[in-house]
């Protein structure tokens, strides 16, 4: 009994601490009222677990700054373009260059020195960067590689639709019906391994034989089963980062941890065999003008006399080759970056197309006046930078559908921004999605509308670029943007001057809703005469 009345003295006291250092703390925002421990958690879960729309909720409730408690952490939600500018600018000391300052588990899992996303060390951090400069500069970039890969998705896809398509209706062609988004992961999972690592998976033609039943020719490969378990290691990085190591390594969660932490370690493996094959390979290769031009080999043979980086060099004036280990998380961070942004991006392109048939007229009509009525052209950078529309029709998909609800920030020091005092070490999170459907930014933010963003176009709009974070900003902006706006004109190119494309799903389903990962998008595809 005794021990029941201490027990709830001391949860009393510790509510009461929780809401006197609440309710006292310094520079305070509007926001819901949090709860101790959980936070704003429990919340979330009353709006449905989705994240989206819980947080244009708040948005029109509290305005363009507030604060949100994730668990024990608090989170200062922006979406007033003045702060985010500051936050952006891209200069060296700036104060705002740490992403995420969850030190105990990025140091657990080796992350917080390390690759970009989670690297709070700007000397390693700039270091590789570097490497993405000279891959992602336009002439290093193989078209080839995506017009390859684009050439078995349509051999797969013609096969399929010759041998079960079905006539419909009055139409000459064959349709058959498919999940987009399982193909486009695909797709870019390959396209992303070829230019990495300079590496042929067979996930496209996996995938065909297993969903045309060929299953003599399926085998559950090791490659298959990387990229699957990819996904998850992201996750893993995630957990690390919001639930504190008292509550991961609690009796019962800790199941869940383990299972997390050794999936991402199967995933490490993975990439550590696939850096020492290709160790042996640049090692058996004397001349260096022979070794592949592919990120591996760059991140490889850098501080070594076969380096093919043209003297990359680390600021720390550390110039020793990176282990294999580092080698290998580098490369899972590109290829998880690679793969799922630019694949729920064409699938939502595919969507909001298919639902507007004036939309899809102007793709067409683009591509015919910069290739010509031919279906068989070869795509070069020139023609690519010619394609006004279909670059308005990626950058609305990514307005309206952002791979990301926030980008996160962290404060080193206290800061003014006009009217609004940022405390030091704070958690920003800018809100995306209040800023990119926020009518005082931009007209009918509902409405997908790609004429928007058209230069000398009746419908386009001036709009706030410090409104617009499609691939973030400052310092930190997606290092991708180029291969992926690429890769994107590519394929819109590619598939709509051979395919039509009927949409069935009527609403994409989202996974977990957090984010906009979607997990199914079913159409229907006939060939284009
Ligand atoms: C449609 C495609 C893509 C979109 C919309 C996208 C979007 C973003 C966004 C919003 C960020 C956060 C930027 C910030 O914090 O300011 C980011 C970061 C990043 N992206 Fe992408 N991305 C895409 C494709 C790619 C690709 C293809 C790669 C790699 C090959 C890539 C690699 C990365 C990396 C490494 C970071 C972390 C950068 C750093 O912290 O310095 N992304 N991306």
């Amino acid at each position: 009994m005794l021990i029941l009345e201490l027990f709830a003295l001391i949860l009393v006291l510790f509510i009461l601490k929780f809401y006197y250092d609440y309710f006292t703390r310094s520079t305070p925002y509007p926001g819901p009222l949090p709860l101790p421990i959980i936070g704003n958690l429990h919340q979330y879960y009353y709006h449905s677990n989705d994240f989206l729309s819980w947080l244009r909720h708040l948005s029109s409730k509290y305005g363009d700054v507030f604060e949100l408690y994730f668990g024990t952490c608090k989170h200062l939600m922006i979406s007033d373009p003045k702060i985010v500018e500051r936050i952006m600018s891209p200069v060296k000391d700036s104060n705002y260059f740490v992403r995420i300052t969850a030190k105990d588990g990025l140091d657990e899992l080796k992350k917080g020195k390390n690759g970009l996303l989670f690297n709070v060390d700007f000397n390693s951090w700039s270091y590789i960067r570097k490497f993405f400069k000279v891959i992602m500069a336009p002439n290093n970039l193989n078209l080839v590689t995506v017009t390859d890969v684009f050439h078995d998705l349509e051999k797969f896809w013609n096969s399929l639709i010759d041998d079960y398509g079905q006539f419909l209706n009055d139409e000459q062609e064959k349709s058959i019906e498919i999940n987009f988004v399982p193909w486009s992961r695909k797709f870019f999972a390959e396209t992303i391994m070829y230019l990495t690592a300079s590496k042929k998976l067979d996930l496209l033609s996996n995938h065909y034989n297993k969903i045309s039943k060929n299953l003599n020719n399926f085998q559950n490969s090791k490659n298959e089963e990387f990229f699957d378990r990819l996904i998850l290691a992201s996750d893993c990085v995630q957990y690390y980062i919001v639930v504190p190591p008292s509550i991961r390594n609690f009796p019962f969660i800790k199941f869940y941890t383990n299972y997390l932490y050794k999936n991402l370690t199967w995933t490490r493996n993975y990439a550590c065999d696939l850096v020492r094959e290709n160790r042996k390979i640049i090692e058996s290769i004397d001349d260096k003008e022979n070794l592949p031009f592919d990120i591996l080999t760059m991140l490889l043979t850098a501080n070594t006399p076969k380096d093919i980086t043209n003297g990359i060099s680390n600021d720390n004036n550390n110039e020793k080759p990176m282990t294999d280990e580092e080698v290998a998380d580098n490369m899972m961070e590109i290829l998880s970056e690679g793969i799922d942004s630019p694949a729920n991006t064409l699938s939502f392109i595919v969507y909001y197309v298919g639902n507007n048939m004036e939309i899809e007229q102007f793709i067409i009509d683009e591509i015919k006046q910069v290739f010509g009525l031919s279906s068989n052209f070869k795509i070069t950078y020139e023609d690519l930078s010619k394609l006004e529309y279909i670059e308005a029709v990626i950058k609305e998909a990514l307005r309206i559908r952002p791979v990301t609800a926030t980008i996160s920030r962290f404060s080193e020091n206290s800061d003014q921004i006009d009217e609004y005092k940022i405390p030091p070490s704070t958690q920003l999170a800018i809100n995306v999605m209040g800023l990119h459907m926020n009518p005082n930014y931009w007209k009918n933010p509902n409405e997908f509308n790609p004429s928007r963003f058209l230069s000398n176009n009746n419908k386009s709009e001036t709009f706030n670029k410090n409104a617009f974070m499609y691939f973030g900003g400052g310092l930190r902006m997606c290092p991708g943007k180029n291969l992926a706006m690429t890769q994107l004109k590519m394929l819109i190119v590619l598939l709509y001057s051979k395919y039509k494309f009927r949409i069935i799903t009527k609403e994409p389903s989202l996974q977990n809703n957090v984010n906009t990962q979607l997990t199914e998008l079913k159409i229907k595809i006939n060939r284009r005469k």
